[in-house]
């Protein structure tokens, strides 16, 4: 969700919050990505910012209202948002729960304006506390008394960060016990290893990049064989440098291997461009006139929300 706050949205709710930048972040150049970064890390140094906002309840609104305004402005009728929640009760001085409460609703009030369908997937950030905090959000999850909103879990952040042990159960466990989706970054950063244990230890239904996985065909057998589908963000993963510059897109590799996928935009705000762009960078890469097409259905089938018509 917040890699699609636009600009303006942010400076004006640092502005209104008097939020201080961190030491050595200036805005005109960390904030926004548009060229090819030196790696994943660099790419996502606007979280250092987006961690600090919103301190107050009504700029939650403020933000919901100015993501799901553009993304209504690219003709999106349907979209999962992605949150990693748990920072807003920090910043708000709430409960985890409340935390999620404020969410869901403000994000569905936002959502119910423009008619748009709003799923919600909870974030958690590969770490140390990654399982404490994946524990805490299932609490509140239930607490609120397991909301259709919510359709599912990630993981996310730096791959070169260790998880706890125990974290891939939890993930499988809460698949099993409430239904919701699991999709995993893994094999952004060429750690093919990521890949295999989303779909091994974490039964992910979706792989966020995994681009990693179209240099390992047993792997792309495996993904094929089980449907689980690769969410390609083909203007991302040049910004990140998941697919150097002198590379072809692993979207054909995934085709040829049948290997489903859908194309995602990833955090468009960041990028200052739509969906749309995402589409027409995909067919760039390769992506022919006829999948485009079917893409539509594509992003149906292997999407979270259920009923989508
Ligand atoms: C380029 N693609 C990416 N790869 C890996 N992790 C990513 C990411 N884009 C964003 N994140 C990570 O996902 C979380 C988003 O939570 P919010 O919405 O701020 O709540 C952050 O941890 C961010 O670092």
């Amino acid at each position: 969700m917040n890699g699609a706050i636009p600009a303006a949205t942010i400076r004006e709710i640092l502005r209104d919050e008097a939020t201080a930048l961190p030491p050595g972040f200036v805005i005109e150049e960390d904030l926004l990505r548009s060229s090819p970064c030196t790696s994943l890390a660099t790419y996502l140094r606007p979280w250092q910012v987006l961690r600090l906002i919103p301190k107050k309840r009504e700029n939650l609104d403020v933000i919901s209202q100015a993501v799901v305004t553009s993304l209504a402005a690219n003709g999106i009728r349907f979209v999962e948002l992605r949150s990693s929640v748990l920072y807003l009760s920090t910043l708000q001085r709430c409960s985890a729960t409340q935390a999620l409460e404020r969410l869901i609703e403000s994000t569905r009030h936002a959502a119910e304006r423009y008619g748009m369908r709003c799923g919600l997937i909870m974030t958690v950030t590969r770490g140390d506390y990654a399982a404490v905090n994946l524990a805490t959000l299932l609490q509140a999850y239930r607490d609120l008394g397991e909301p259709d909103d919510i359709v599912g879990l990630d993981l996310a952040g730096d791959e070169e960060i260790p998880y706890p042990a125990e974290l891939p159960s939890l993930f499988r466990e809460a698949k099993e016990r409430f239904g919701l989706g699991v999709t995993i970054h893994a094999g952004e950063t060429g750690r093919v290893d990521n890949v295999r244990a989303a779909v091994e230890l974490f039964a992910a239904d979706r792989i966020g990049h995994g681009t990693a996985a179209s240099q390992d065909p047993a792997l792309l057998e495996m993904l094929a064989a089980r449907d689980i589908c690769i969410e390609v963000c083909p203007i991302s993963n040049r910004l990140t440098g998941a697919v150097p510059a002198d590379q072809a897109h692993p979207l054909q590799e995934f085709r040829r291997r049948g290997v489903p996928f859908v194309i995602c935009s990833d955090n468009p705000a960041i990028h200052q461009r739509g969906l749309a762009d995402d589409y027409a960078v995909a067919m760039a890469e390769g992506l022919t006139a006829d999948e485009l097409a079917q893409q539509f259905a594509t992003a149906k089938r292997y999407s979270f929300l259920e009923d989508l018509s």
